[in-house]
């Protein structure tokens, strides 16, 4: 008999019509996937898309988990790091997926972070015009953001995620125990996508994370709650805007200077992993509203005084190494997907919890902006 999964386990809905699918959040779920699938999607086989440290902590889990539920599976193991998210890595998943002879109707399951559940989630919306997709996020950036939602796809040199579509999970399963072994930063970089969930349109979220933030990081019950409040916020978000044609750039707060930082580090994680990128796009993006007149002083400095206290990068000078001008950031800038008619968009804020989409931001405004905030 597989486990059954645990006591204690949150659903949380993505509703989407016909294309609905659950997120599971609890302690040992990957242990029960097998089963979760089964019930859903009978008579399936799949492929597993991991890198070669997940696989090391947690592939046979899985593994055995699916072959009780009478689920056979082949594996595609990858380096760790967001450099994998490429052409090349995406070729070898399509291959190996391709190679098992997988039909549409099959699975691709992404066991890993954000990175490999990106890259397996665009492979999956590709081989075949589109198969199942089921993520198995171990990382808690995965957990509250990147396994919701559906934005699949990779980086290239112009950009980060300039290639890729959006193609929903079937079915999210999200194993808290796996934080367990994540290592501080990592899990500290995770941190900042749950704090984005209180300063998009939360204040009481980002109170409670002010104030309780270090049993988030021990584990239990608040990790469970920070980790469920911040899907039900996404998933919100993503079921009345799937694509993005509105409300759901929200949840790009943070990103638009992040992502550029990500692309001017060559998305090197010994110098910035994507959730100190965001850290610092948070910060600066409530600098720049302050600078515009739109949010008080006293409100981005605690924001930078919370991400700080953690231990997040909140400056572009705690970025390690050197980074390119201010034209070259802002090139970056201009690739960004939010980009409309050439016009600039961030997602700025009125205060804690208040941010909003602002199109047409002025190109020059950005660039004396960073010039002012580049490390000498
Ligand atoms: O799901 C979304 O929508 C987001 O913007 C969430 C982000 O945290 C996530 O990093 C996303 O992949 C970024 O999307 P992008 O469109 O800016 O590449």
């Amino acid at each position: 008999m597989d486990a059954t999964a645990a006591e204690g386990t949150v659903r949380v809905e993505v509703d989407l019509a016909g294309r609905s699918y659950d997120i599971l959040i609890g302690d040992g779920l990957i242990a029960s996937c097998g089963s979760e699938i089964a019930r859903r999607m009978p008579s399936v086989r799949c492929a597993i898309v991991t890198d070669s440290n997940v696989a090391a902590a947690h592939l046979a889990t899985l593994v055995e988990s699916l072959e009780r539920a009478g689920i056979e599976s082949a594996t595609i193991t990858l380096d760790p790091g967001e450099k994998t998210k490429s052409f090349a890595a995406l070729e070898a998943v399509v291959d190996g997926v391709l190679g098992a002879r997988l039909e549409r109707g099959d699975l691709v399951i992404a066991l890993g972070g954000g990175v490999i559940g990106d890259l397996a989630g665009f492979a999956a919306g590709i081989v075949r015009r589109g198969m199942g997709f089921v993520q198995v996020p171990t990382s808690l950036l995965a957990q509250v953001d990147s396994s919701v939602g559906g934005k699949t796809g990779i980086n290239t040199a112009r950009g980060k995620n300039l290639v890729g579509l959006f193609h929903q999970p079937r079915l999210v399963v999200a194993d808290t125990a796996a934080l367990d072994t994540l290592p501080p930063r990592e899990f500290r970089a995770g941190y900042a996508e749950v704090v984005k969930y209180g300063l998009i349109d939360r204040p009481d979220f980002f109170a409670w994370l002010e104030k309780d933030w270090r049993a988030v990081f021990t584990g239990g019950p608040a990790r469970q709650r920070a980790i469920a409040e911040s899907c039900r916020a996404k998933a919100e978000i993503v079921a009345r805007d799937e694509l993005e044609t509105g409300e759901r750039a929200l949840l790009n707060l943070g990103h638009t200077f992040g992502h550029a930082l990500e692309a001017a580090t060559g998305y090197d994680g010994a110098r910035l992993v994507h959730g100190e990128g965001v850290a610092v796009g948070m910060a600066l993006a409530h600098r720049f509203s302050v600078r515009l007149n739109q949010c008080s002083a006293d409100d981005a400095a605690r924001v930078e005084a919370h991400l700080g206290e953690v231990g997040l990068p909140v400056r572009m000078a705690d970025i390690p190494g050197s980074l390119p001008g201010a034209e070259q950031l802002l090139s970056y800038i201009a690739q960004d997907k939010k980009v409309l008619r050439g016009a600039l968009t961030f997602i700025l804020t009125r205060g804690i919890g208040r941010s909003y989409i602002a199109r047409d931001v002025p190109a020059s405004e950005v660039l004396s902006f960073i010039q002012e905030n580049l490390p000498e």
